[in-house]
């Protein structure tokens, strides 16, 4: 039901109602209010409250329809209703809150007594807001407001008015001064206290006397948009100093105006330590220590003042970038040095500045600054590209800050979150933002304007970020395979400029063998190594239940892939996918074989493109003979031989506590003869438990993990009779059938 803003206000505008705002005048007349209240034939009495607007408070779930500032006054109201237990206790409670507010904005009170003020309103919001008598808008409101007031007075660094003098206690114990306990004697030093040059003179400023082992230095702090006029003093840099910041400052230019410095101020929070060497440095006439000139009380945030800690932790003489509470601030700070990195003028537009910033922060993080994906470059050069031209989700982006290339700017990781690659605005919820508003949802690129975004959002799941890295040392025997795969997959991403015309790497490659030989291990170390976009396509993820719908998927999957070059698909059980096509087969499996031996084929793309489709399968002979054609390099993964199983063995008992002898190593090849990649690991984690078996059951709760013993060659022996070979010779004799008719191995 709606309500007028007339209405709310004749039920909210009891005379009981105390203003939330905490000034003076706001509170007399709130204490008027309370005055008026009172009975004049009984002064001593007060007037009950008029109940309908609490009721009403109540009835409509906790003020739910109410704006904010109507929510406040009537919160502030429940507040004081509530805290009265008995009508004679309200004039009480009244005068305790108003007490407060007095003693929160008056300008005489100590402020351990605003704190506790502070306090007490805190404590009658929660409770208020635990009782369900504030919602959780109003409740925020209110404590936002005092949390910000407790905070000032507790960050203040005034020895007057500030409570957070932390300093005091820790020179107290480092002084050795004795405390409560007689016996206990601090490990705290003045010699141990990092080197923090300005809190070390701040220290000695104040205790001159007492800490003569102190050398005193100079520090400057460029703290945001502080204001330089009044503690310049303080804040400049002494020449000669060694100097730790973003910008490498040449001698003689650490004066006031130096428009570097006005930058980095401008950057927000960026905070620079002229950290000079300790044995040499004194007091400069005229420099006041920064902590004493009240330079810190500018430190508005309590981050800021973090940062100064942190500093002094790790004196690793590093610029700190101190995250300002403001995230603009951050994205502008960002910006500008990328800008400076990358040599991008103001003028060229957030766009371009945004698409850069994952780039930038990770200079700024300190990794590598050479370092670029293939999806940056592909971002990189789409921008060279289309310089002009704005992409289209960069059109339709709400914001630069969110703006995403296809997920080319994502983290990587394998715990990183999927980003989708439509633009999607902050609260709309939905993976895919299937049913959210259409505008929002545009592909990045116009080649993938067609397609439907839900569509694109599952064909981008699929995208396989680098999960646990696997290398190709990882990968034991399988030598030759290894190598064509090098020649074929990394070397032409490496340099597509000599591998092009004939020497161009096939379109497909398809690894077969028996199972668990370790062709997933191969794609997954593709995926790592190669340094393409890895698509890990499943064949399910293919097909659909909706005609037509599994052929688009396979189309936009190769849209996605040529937006995304270099790009691998990589299919798993690709036979589940591409079998033999016969009579008897549903229409719909039939049509998204035939799209995506099309799509293989390279019909919708040129002979520069870097799309490799890599299949791997146990099931070789069941797979279309189109689909064979197209996979051009069929490599057989063997089952690995003794060399290899070695490999196996003792690359998996590298990170165990593990004594076999190089002969009875000799032994278990010998014993494992048959064994798959696969087999070999079952054997070594069943030998890995005989340790475990080894010990009595009553210590199994207790025993230490030191205490268990390695694993020896007679846990291998009785591990080689229950582990049996997962391939018969049977099934070998078809694969290595398969491979000489079809194969490319040698
Ligand atoms: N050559 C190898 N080197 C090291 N480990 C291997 C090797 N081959 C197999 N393994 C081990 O066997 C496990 C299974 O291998 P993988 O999944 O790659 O087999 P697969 O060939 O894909 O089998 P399937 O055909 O059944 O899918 C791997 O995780 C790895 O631990
Ligand atoms: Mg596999």
């Amino acid at each position: 039901m709606r309500r007028s803003a007339a209405s709310n206000k004749t039920n909210i505008a009891v005379p009981y109602a105390i203003t939330a705002r905490d000034n003076t005048s706001a509170n007399h007349v709130a204490l008027r209010c309370f005055c008026r209240a009172r009975d004049a034939t009984s002064p001593n009495k007060v007037r009950r409250p008029r109940p309908l607007p609490l009721k009403i408070w109540r009835e409509r779930g906790r003020g739910r329809g109410l704006c904010v500032r109507e929510q406040r006054n009537v919160a502030q109201r429940v507040l004081w209703m509530d805290s009265k237990p008995k009508a004679g206790m309200s004039a009480a409670h009244l005068s305790k809150w108003q007490r407060r507010s007095f003693d929160i904005s008056s300008g005489t009170c100590a402020p351990e007594q605003k704190a506790d003020a502070i306090r007490g309103h805190i404590l009658d919001i929660q409770y208020a807001w635990s009782s369900s008598l504030l919602s959780g808008a109003a409740t925020g409101y209110l404590l936002r407001g005092r949390m910000e007031l407790y905070a000032a007075v507790l960050d203040l660094d005034d020895p007057q008015g500030g409570l957070n003098n932390y300093a005091e206690s820790v020179l107290h114990l480092a002084r050795g001064h004795r405390n409560e306990s007689v016996s206990w004697r601090s490990a705290l030093t003045l010699e141990g206290v990092l080197a923090m040059p300005c809190v070390r003179s701040m220290l000695c400023s104040r205790s001159a006397s007492s800490c003569p082992s102190v050398t005193p230095v100079d520090a400057d702090v460029v703290v945001g948009k502080a204001d330089h006029g009044a503690s310049d003093v303080g804040s400049r840099p002494v020449q000669g100093t060694g100097m730790a910041s973003v910008f490498p400052e040449p001698e003689g230019s650490g004066t006031p105006n130096d428009p570097r410095r006005e930058e980095a101020a401008k950057g927000g929070c960026l905070l620079s330590l002229c950290l000079p060497p300790v044995s040499t440095s004194r007091p400069q006439p005229g420099v006041t220590p920064l902590f004493a000139t009240g330079s810190v009380a500018n430190m508005k945030c309590p981050t800021q003042v973090h940062s100064v800690l942190q500093e002094s932790v790790f004196p690793s003489h590093q610029p700190v970038f101190c995250p300002s509470s403001n995230p603009y601030k951050r994205k502008v700070f960002y910006g500008s040095v990328e800008e400076k990195n990358r040599g991008l003028l103001p003028t060229q537009g957030a766009e371009a500045r945004s698409s850069y910033n994952v780039a930038g922060k990770r200079e700024v993080e300190g990794h590598s600054a050479a370092f670029r994906s293939a999806r940056e470059q592909l971002v990189v050069e789409q921008q060279k590209k289309h310089g002009h031209q704005p992409q289209r989700a960069q059109l339709t982006a709400p914001s630069a800050g969110i703006k995403k290339s296809l997920g080319a700017n994502r983290p990587r990781g394998a715990f990183s979150k999927f980003v989708s690659p439509l633009p999607r605005q902050e609260g709309c919820d939905g993976v895919g933002g299937v049913g959210a508003n259409q505008d929002q949802l545009q592909p990045i690129d116009d080649r993938l304007k067609n397609f439907e975004p839900k569509i694109i959002e599952l064909i981008m799941s699929e995208i396989m970020d680098h999960g646990p890295p696997v290398s190709w040392e990882d990968i034991a025997g399988l030598e030759f395979a290894k190598a064509t795969i090098q020649e074929i997959v990394v070397w032409p991403m490496l340099r597509p400029d000599i591998f092009t015309g004939l020497r161009g790497p096939p379109k497909g490659i398809l690894l077969f063998g028996p199972p668990g030989t370790g062709k997933t291990l191969i794609g997954k170390c593709i995926a790592c190594q190669s340094g393409a976009t890895f698509f890990s396509i499943s064949a399910s993820s293919l097909t659909s239940k909706w005609v037509g719908e599994g052929e688009k998927m396979v189309r936009a999957l190769f849209a996605i892939a040529h937006c995304q070059q270099p790009a691998v698909i990589f299919i798993d059980e690709i036979d589940s996918l591409l079998s033999q096509r016969t009579d008897g087969e549903h229409d719909s499996s039939r049509r998204i074989k035939t799209e995506f031996l099309v799509q293989l084929d390279g019909a919708a793309t040129s002979a520069d493109d870097r799309i490799l489709v890599v299949g791997a399968t146990n099931r070789p002979h069941e797979i279309d003979e189109a689909a064979r054609r197209r996979l051009a390099k069929r490599l057989y993964v063997p089952l690995p031989e003794a060399a290899a199983r070695r490999q196996i063995v003792v690359n998996l008992m590298a990170h165990e506590k593990c004594q076999v002898e190089p002969e009875e190593l000799e032994k278990i090849v010998v014993g494992s003869q048959g064994f798959s990649g696969a087999d070999m690991t079952q054997l070594c984690r069943e030998a890995a438990l005989g340790p475990i078996r080894s010990i009595r059951v009553s210590d199994i709760a207790t025993i230490l993990p030191d205490q268990v013993r390695p694993i020896l060659y007679a846990d291998f022996q009785e591990a080689l009779k229950t582990v049996r070979p997962s391939v018969s010779p049977k099934d070998l004799e078809l694969y290595e059938e398969w491979n000489k008719t079809f194969g490319c191995g040698r």
